[in-house]
């Protein structure tokens, strides 16, 4: 089995179409992770026993999601020094500022580094794991630098009418 480094984390199965976005991107990098449902409201055992045991297995970078109170994302910080970084997961009363203001705000000593709300949040959590990973990882940082440039190919420079 490869070596995972990264944990992708979401409070709730409602959460993965987000989410499969930052394992989408980890795909395209090569990038090994696991995927989990862990809620520190409805499976509190689940998520202390995933941070107690973070280190030891090898994983490098948290990305965790959740929307709403979404507290899962702090609680995991609070339970491992792994990086962990939260994705405000959309919802439909508050759009997910709810979810943002819930993960953003944070206690000094525990951090969490928030991404924006929703799919491209994801997407870029899977950026930023892959980036953090590079750094002691060449042939992952080639790999990114060739994702970047491509993505960056892609912008016209002119604008057309559709
Ligand atoms: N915010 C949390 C936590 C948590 O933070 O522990 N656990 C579940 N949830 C969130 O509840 C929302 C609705 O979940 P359901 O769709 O299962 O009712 C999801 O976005 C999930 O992340």
């Amino acid at each position: 089995m490869a070596d995972i480094k990264v944990g992708i984390i979401m409070g709730s199965q409602s959460d993965w179409p987000t989410m499969k976005e930052a394992a989408d991107m980890l795909d395209a990098l090569g990038v090994p992770y696991e995927a989990r449902i862990v809620s520190a409201h409805r499976t509190p055992d689940r998520l202390w026993d995933y941070g107690k045991t973070a280190v030891d297995r090898g994983l490098q970078v948290i990305i965790a999601g959740a929307g709403g109170a979404a507290h899962l994302p702090g609680m995991m910080a609070s339970k491992t020094r792994v990086p962990v970084i939260g994705v405000p997961v959309q919802t439909k009363a508050l759009s997910g500022v709810d979810s943002l203001y819930s993960i953003l705000q944070m206690p000094r000593g525990y951090p969490v580094a928030t991404m924006a709300i929703g799919a491209a949040g994801a997407a870029n959590a899977g950026l930023m794991a892959a980036g953090i990973l590079a750094l002691q990882d060449a042939a992952l940082a080639a790999r990114l630098d060739a994702w970047r440039a491509d993505l960056s190919a892609s912008i016209p420079e002119v604008p057309v009418d559709e």
